[in-house]
């Protein structure tokens, strides 16, 4: 036989080793043994479970003013005694205990059985026992308690659900069941699955604690059904005393289930530790079972989406999807709304993986990785990605891809167009039309480069001599500027700030917007074959400043200062609808002093030929191209026929930059040619900074250099509406005269 003062002793042990002190569980203990009439099983219980719940009560108990230490506490007169309460409370001060004892409060879960209703709120001081003895009721207590969650006291029921359904689905969030808690014992796993009212175990993340529930009312951290099946009944008898929880969100009718479409449920099942396991149900005859690999899954889930959808982003792949979900049931699990559209690297491909080898290839312009795209295939060239020729030998077309992009409908995501794809966010905002979002486009943060285009620069090839290798962490702050500095006369062009210095700021926008004033020449006439058609003919080119950065081979670090557009947009961007009937245009949230990069104008790399090509189909002639020629250095060496020169089109891929509207001559941005991959002129980045102070919200404008009465833009000329009073693209005024003077 026990004493008394051994099992106090052993349950203020069991107490110390929870993580109460012995002065919180002392006085604890003396009450639950008052209201027990010195009865100790149902405080030994589960291992001392009652007065840890009784502990964990008091605390969140506020504490009695101290005169009335030693009296019961009153209950309010609203506090009904025999209303069934939604929790079971026991307040005790009994007289002859001393001041320090805290009177425990015991809450008990919500309950339906009508057996308690009498006794909900009991205090032995104020509701005395009647025929059921102090003992009885505390076992009825602990019975009744026992049946819910030891660290879920107050669960809710969850409030949209249909209780019955709830009953039968919604669980705490169940990952594993152990199959020894059963008595069936039968060697069948899902035979031997507890029943519901078996204890089921939760795991938790690789050694955290485990828990323990016995309900199904406790609390279930996240369950949404994700399908239109909201309400499908389940249709497996096993599932139905599976205590994990349980969405189906199985489509089709039973029919096609059986028949056609295997698919029956998807599981969702989370635990109050946070984790949370997806699971798609099949129902394959086992006879002609053969587990395939996920990547074969995974590839042809793939096709078949590329064969219905007929065209999918380069950058698709069922495993970003499937990392998509899980963010987004992590993000809405947390109530985290506002965080929705955070960068999420899962969903980057491997882009982010593809980068990094990227900039530790060494070798320049070989591709790296390689993607599967609707029968093209997408390499990335250092910084940007070539359409390769598809493998059946066919020549590189654009078209079918493009042709089938402008029948998508809108996907793009309003809170961040890039999808991730940026650094930052770049919401989409229309405070003056219906349109929601901008018509389709697949957004990319590196240019696309079609083999032709790709042939074209790869030719151009790189020494080291063009690179710095001996460099080490920032070049700018080197005692002489090393080699990369040579393209722009020995002197970097950015400050330490990362700023485009003035004077070479000013130099680029005179360049830009009088480029009479400066050095411009013709190209050479093209020798073309007899039965070929005319060319384009030839127009004057500039020779423009072009900045270099550091690269791949150079021996500084992604920081350094001669690194800006490589880092890729930093501001606060924002597209939106112009009030002015330009479409959608782009601005800055943020203040911009001079010379800050903005963005670069991001599309498909094509040589003239292409786009030409591209530009006589159907969906182009609508007017919507956005090419932009890369002529930078038309007269070097390798000068390039015309139909071989490069321009960029950002209508079907591109970046925020297919958004800036032109605006004459006093636009708030200037176009630099940006070397990084190859000191070739014939590609480079169009990098676009401003050339003034910026205030925020002010709408980002660059001069397209159109010559609105001269060639016509390749993709048609439109009427101006920049509003400059130096406009020289309104119809019927004196354009662009106060310019020009
Ligand atoms: C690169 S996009 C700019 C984004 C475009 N506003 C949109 O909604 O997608 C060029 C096209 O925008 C329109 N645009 C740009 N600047 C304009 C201007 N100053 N006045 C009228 N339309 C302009 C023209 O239709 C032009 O072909």
């Amino acid at each position: 036989m026990v004493s008394n003062k051994e099992r106090a002793r052993r349950a203020i042990d069991a107490m110390t080793a929870l993580g109460f002190s012995k002065k919180e569980s002392t006085p604890v203990l003396r009450s639950l043994l008052k209201l027990f009439d010195n009865s100790w099983e149902p405080i030994e219980d589960e291992c001392y479970r009652a007065l840890a719940d009784a502990i964990l009560d008091s605390r969140d108990r506020p504490k009695e003013p101290e005169h009335g230490s030693h009296h019961a506490r009153m209950v309010a007169p609203e506090e009904d005694h025999h209303q069934p309460s939604t929790s079971l409370i026991v307040y005790g001060h009994p007289r002859d205990l001393d001041s320090e004892i805290e009177a425990p409060r015991i809450k008990r879960p919500r309950t339906n059985s009508n057996n308690f209703s009498a006794d909900h709120c009991i205090d032995p001081q104020l509701s005395p026992p009647s025929s059921v003895t102090a003992q009885e009721r505390a076992r009825q207590m602990m019975d009744e308690d026992f049946q819910h969650a030891v660290f879920l006291r107050e669960p809710k029921p969850e409030p949209d659900i249909d209780v019955a359904q709830s009953l039968h689905d919604a669980q705490v969030g169940i990952v594993s069941h152990p199959f020894n808690t059963s008595s069936s014992g039968a060697a069948d796993p899902l035979a031997s699955r507890p029943s519901v009212q078996n204890q089921t175990e939760i795991s938790g993340n690789k050694g955290r604690p485990v828990q323990h529930c016995r309900t199904r009312t406790s609390s279930t951290s996240f369950v949404e059904r994700t399908g239109s099946m909201g309400k499908q009944p389940q249709n497996r008898e096993s599932l139905s005393d599976h205590t994990a929880v349980m969405h189906n969100t199985g489509t089709g009718s039973a029919d096609e289930r059986t028949q056609e479409a295997p698919y029956l449920h998807t599981v969702v099942a989370s635990s109050t530790m946070g984790d949370v396991k997806m699971s798609i149900e099949c129902n394959i005859d086992p006879s002609k079972f053969c587990m395939p690999s996920l990547e074969e899954v995974f590839r042809m889930v793939e096709d078949k989406c590329l064969h219905s959808y007929k065209s999918l982003p380069p950058n698709f792949s069922v495993s970003s999807l499937i990392n998509e979900i899980c963010q987004c049931v992590a993000q809405l699990a947390n109530g985290s709304t506002a965080e929705y559209n955070v960068q999420s690297d899962s969903f980057d491909n491997g882009r982010n993986s593809q980068k990094e080898s990227m900039m530790s290839g060494a070798a320049l312009m070989k591709p790296i990785a390689s993607m599967n795209s609707g029968g093209m295939k997408y390499k990335s060239v250092e910084d940007s990605l070539v359409l390769e020729t598809s493998e059946n030998g066919q020549e590189y077309s654009t078209v079918p891809q493009h042709l089938a992009l402008s029948q998508v409908r809108c996907t793009h995501d309003v809170s961040d167009i890039s999808k991730g794809e940026e650094k930052v966010r770049i919401s989409v905002v229309n405070e003056f039309g219906s349109e929601k979002c901008p018509p389709s486009f697949y957004y990319i943060q590196r240019n696309l480069v079609s083999p032709k285009a790709y042939d074209n620069i790869s030719a151009a090839g790189i020494g080291d001599e063009d690179s710095c290798a001996d460099c080490f962490g920032n070049c700018l702050s080197a005692p002489i500027p090393c080699a990369c500095a040579r393209e722009t006369g020995g002197e970097f062009a950015y400050t330490p700030g990362g700023l485009v210095k003035t004077t070479f700021l000013d130099e680029c926008f005179s360049m830009n917007l009088f480029p009479e004033k400066h050095h411009k020449f013709f190209c050479k006439p093209l020798e073309r074959p007899r039965n070929e058609a005319l060319p384009e003919p030839s127009r004057r080119h500039l020779v423009r400043k072009v900045i270099r950065e550091c690269w791949s081979k150079c021996g500084c670090n992604m920081q350094c200062g001669n690194r800006v557009v490589q880092r890729g947009i930093a501001c606060n961007l924002q597209v939106f609808f112009t009030q002015e009937g330009k479409g959608w245009g782009l601005r800055t949230l943020d203040e911009l002093p001079k010379g800050a990069f903005v963005c670069e104008y991001v599309g498909e790399l094509l040589t003239n030929t292409e786009l030409r090509e591209k530009t006589s189909q159907k969906a182009c002639k609508a007017g919507y191209t956005y090419p932009v020629d890369l002529d930078a250095d038309c007269d070097s060496e390798g000068v390039l026929k015309d139909k071989e020169a490069l321009c960029l089109d950002a209508t079907f891929y591109g970046n925020v930059g297919r958004f800036i509207n032109h605006r004459c001559y006093d636009a708030n941005l200037v176009e630099i040619p940006v070397e990084v991959e190859t000191p070739h002129h014939h590609y480079y980045h169009l990098a676009l900074f401003t050339n003034k102070k910026v205030e925020a919200f002010e709408e980002l404008t660059w001069d397209y250099g159109i010559d609105f009465d001269g060639d016509k833009h390749r993709g048609g000329t439109f009427q101006c509406l920049c509003g400059s009073r130096y406009c020289r693209g309104r119809k019927g005024r004196n354009r662009g005269k106060a310019a020009a003077k």
